[in-house]
């Protein structure tokens, strides 16, 4: 049980206890016609770069072709993010997950407030954690699981919750032998020795799974899924729904690229802990969701990390300055919570 309980004390740690109307999501099956005003932002589609005709994606990688491991690297140091493919999870797992979160979000809302994370809690039903930083709110609501889901399932389900809960711990355990691959991989690209690698693999690992939800929308250029952010991740991966609209990474000097789901793939982006381990070798990859008037749209995030005790620093700066203090995994989410985007500047040398 170890980290598990001690990532949910890390988010709980943060001093800043959200207000409810931060986390109680918009009853969306009341939304008819028109956007309500606290969800509307001004026109944000017409950016430059969020055409996908400019041609301009991030690599679709193979995970058993035997360069992978310099595809990956130069994908991270391009853009922070690729697609992975043939990387062993199957798409039964894949999409029972989806199936258990189109299950939940359309329950009604009491049934689903039952579940409602609390002011100061990381897990349960709510609002995205970044809504607090952001004048409008998302078009959008999710469910995070940190270890077991079986409390906030059984609040919600007191007769099925067992079903959701095996279908999610399995999609877990499968994620978590994959970011310990692709973490070995991605440290070996940037020449960081075995030893500290140590934490890969040991139980003690911060992770989390986010089921995201963005109802379908009446006015969708005006409306926002999920604000731009960084993830608080090593590495996050992501399966997302096949619908047109959706994820987007922002690329310097291109603009808000979309990332089209590409079937049977997993998006796999750096977090900001890899961009500190990294030296800011790697961009940690800006995204975020547009919604669509017609389909509903689902994802499932992925967020992988050391243990929250373990200290980041730039392991692969070995000939250049550290760009970076260190600060332990604790204490990073702690300033993130408090700072959001200013959090990596806030630990820079
Ligand atoms: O829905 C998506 O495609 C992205 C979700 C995301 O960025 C997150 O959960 O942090
Ligand atoms: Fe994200």
């Amino acid at each position: 049980m170890g980290t598990i309980s001690d990532l949910s004390e890390a988010y709980r740690d943060v001093e800043h206890p959200q207000f409810l109307h931060h986390i109680i999501p918009l009853d969306f099956s009341s939304v008819n016609a028109t956007l309500p005003e606290s969800h509307a932002w001004t026109r944000h589609h017409e950016e430059s770069g969020s055409g996908s005709g400019s041609g301009s994606s991030i690599p679709v990688i193979d995970l058993m072709d035997g360069n992978a491991v310099r595809m990956m690297g130069e994908a991270c140091e391009e853009w922070g993010a690729f697609q992975l493919k043939k990387h062993g999870v199957g798409s039964r797992v894949v999409e029972g997950v989806e199936v258990e979160a189109k299950r939940l979000f359309a329950l009604p809302a009491n049934q689903k407030m039952k579940a409602l994370r609390s002011a100061g809690g990381a897990s349960g039903y709510g609002r995205a954690r970044i809504s607090p930083f952001f004048p409008k709110y998302m078009w959008h609501e999710g469910f995070t699981i940190i270890g077991s889901p079986s409390h906030h399932a059984e609040l919600i389900w007191p007769n099925r919750y067992a079903s959701f809960c095996d279908v999610i711990e399995n999609y877990q355990k499968e994620m978590k032998v994959l970011a310990e691959k692709l973490t070995r991989m991605i440290f070996e690209y940037l020449g960081i020795n075995e030893e500290e690698t140590k934490w890969v693999g040991s139980n003690r690992v911060s992770e989390a799974v986010q089921l995201n939800y963005y109802p379908r929308c009446p006015e969708p250029n005006r409306a926002m899924g999920l604000a731009p952010h960084t993830d608080t991740s090593l590495l996050t991966i992501l399966h997302q729904s096949q619908t047109k609209e959706g994820l987007q990474i922002f690329k310097e000097g291109v603009g808000w690229v979309r990332v089209q789901p590409e079937p049977g793939a997993l998006v796999v982006n750096a977090g900001d802990l890899l961009h500190i381990i990294s030296n800011a070798r790697f961009p940690c990859a800006l995204h975020r969701v547009t919604v669509n008037r017609l389909h509903h749209r689902y994802s499932v995030a992925y967020f992988y990390g050391p243990p929250v005790d373990y200290v980041v620093s730039p392991l692969a700066a070995t000939c250049e300055a550290a760009r970076f203090r260190g600060v332990t995994v604790r204490d990073y989410i702690g300033i993130k919570s408090k700072n959001l985007e200013e959090a990596l500047s806030l630990i820079s040398t």
